[in-house]
């Protein structure tokens, strides 16, 4: 048994679902297909998640609702009408939706994600009527119905571990499942959502739960590059690369796969394949447990923007005990995740995603840090980037960083901060935001440009 996935890219026109549609038909394993919310149909379009984040937030602020809810509607309405299904779909949609703003007083958090899961809940039932059309046998399948379960973190859910065993249930049922990516619920029945992407991890986590064969997760590529095709031009194509490989670059960058929907994959072992739904017959990139990193000893170069440091020094720091346990202290009563700690004898960074911060956070941040453990400096740094080598076989071997640093050097970057994991799967270098593209660019021209053979 496959479970496939695939991205709004895949479903964003009738004529895209089409192709989703032959895809699922042309191989009887593709037992259970999660769907995306309608994504861009071109570089300037509008994800359906977005129209409906724009939506919820002006249900919220009290403002007339018409054009954003009909914005929402007329995306459906243009595929089932493309498809020539009946108007009854459209219908059901937009009541769904009716229903769904109708709940703004039950809280904020509650409410955004209920309106933003509408995008994947809704095309799994019109992805499901077409294939009926067609003469399949296809069901929709309710996520609560089904069990996924999900912590009550609202935007940011976590799967709970009865979810696998509810899951597994799926394989008994009969025709082919079609299933809303992006959301669970909670076991008392509240509606949360992924992080954005989380589609990618409902297919993980499905294809985890039912033990599947494989994981087949459809976007617009015909494999995960080495680089990232909007920085590079024309990358190398990456035929083969491990789990943590993956979540390194996901997390690093490579949003063509959420870098949380690894860890389900992995746990079970279940081989995971990234493949264009506009060119099916491209072998595609496989995600597996072990490769041989001899040959290739670094797969691939990824840059995220947006990172922010407090940088804090004192006189002796190393002789105090507890002197970082201290400073975590007050990140987390602020409720902030950190990235990296780099740290020297007398001073130290705390590298975080600068989105969470805001200024009057910074201030009490500033100011607690100061009071509460007497530091001769602290200060908060903003556009930051963060460029990421990965490869499982640079451990064992020599020169790598050498030759990272060298590339970085020919065009004038400076690092800020140099961290190479313990594990020794990458090596983190934080530059400022405007030198990211050159940088990656550099590196790629350092690593990857002798060959243009995809690697493994
Ligand atoms: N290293 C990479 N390899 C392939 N695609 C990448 C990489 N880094 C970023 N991308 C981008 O990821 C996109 C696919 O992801 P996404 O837009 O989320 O697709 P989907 O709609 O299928 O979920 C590609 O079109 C590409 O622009
Ligand atoms: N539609 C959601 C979830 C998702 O995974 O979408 P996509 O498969 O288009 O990246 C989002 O935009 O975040």
């Amino acid at each position: 048994m496959k479970v496939c996935k695939f991205g709004g890219t895949s479903l964003a026109s009738a004529e895209q679902m089409q192709k989703v549609a032959n895809i699922v038909m042309s191989d009887a394993e593709r037992k259970i297909v999660v769907v995306s919310a309608p994504g861009k149909r071109f570089k300037e379009d509008t994800k359906v998640t977005d129209l409906l984040i724009a939506l919820g937030d002006k249900a919220l602020a009290n403002e007339d609702v018409t054009d954003a809810l009909q914005r929402v509607v007329s995306r459906y309405e243009q595929i089932a009408n493309d498809l020539n299904l009946s108007k009854d779909v459209v219908n059901i949609i937009k009541d769904d939706l009716l229903s769904r703003l109708a709940t703004k007083e039950e809280g904020e958090q509650k409410f955004s994600d209920l309106i933003k899961a509408s995008g994947e809940d809704n095309n799994a039932k019109l992805f499901s009527y077409y294939l009926q059309s067609l003469g399949v046998d296809a069901n929709y399948v309710d996520p609560k119905e089904a069990g996924l379960f999900v912590s009550k973190d609202y935007g940011n859910a976590q799967v709970l571990p009865e979810a696998y065993d509810h899951l597994y249930e799926l394989r008994n049922r009969k025709g082919i499942l079609i299933f809303p990516g992006f959301f669970g619920y909670t076991p008392d029945g509240e509606l949360v959502t992924f992080s954005r992407g989380g589609s990618d991890i409902t297919g993980s986590i499905v294809a985890s739960a039912v033990d599947a064969e494989l994981y087949e997760n459809f976007t617009d590529v015909d494999s995960v590059f080495v680089a990232n095709p909007n920085v590079v031009e024309d990358p190398v194509e990456i035929e083969e690369l491990t789990y943590r490989e993956m979540r390194e670059l996901s997390y690093a960058g490579f949003s063509v796969f959420h870098d949380e929907a690894l860890i389900p994959a992995f746990k079970k072992g279940v081989p995971v394949c990234i493949k264009n739904t506009n060119n099916p017959t491209a072998k595609g990139t496989m995600i597996v447990n072990e490769r041989n990193y001899l040959i290739n000893p670094i797969i691939g170069i990824a840059s995220e923007s947006g990172f922010s440091t407090i940088y804090v020094r004192k006189y002796l720091m190393n002789r105090e005990v507890g002197f970082g346990r201290h400073l975590l202290e007050i990140i987390e009563d602020e409720g902030l995740s950190y990235e990296h700690m780099p740290s020297g004898i007398d001073d130290t960074s705390i590298i975080l995603k600068g989105d969470q911060l805001t200024p009057e956070m910074e201030e009490r941040i500033v100011a607690r840090i100061k009071e509460d453990l007497d530091v001769d400096d602290v200060h908060v740094e903003h556009d930051f980037a963060m460029v990421m080598i990965v490869g499982e076989g640079m451990k064992e071997m020599v020169g790598i960083a050498a030759k990272a640093t060298e590339a970085l050097a020919n065009v004038g970057v400076n690092i800020y901060m140099i961290n190479q994991g313990s594990s020794e799967v990458s090596i983190v270098f934080g530059i400022i935001d405007a030198d990211a593209d050159k940088a990656v660019q550099e590196l790629y021209n350092n690593f990857f440009v002798e060959t243009k053979d995809p690697v493994a």
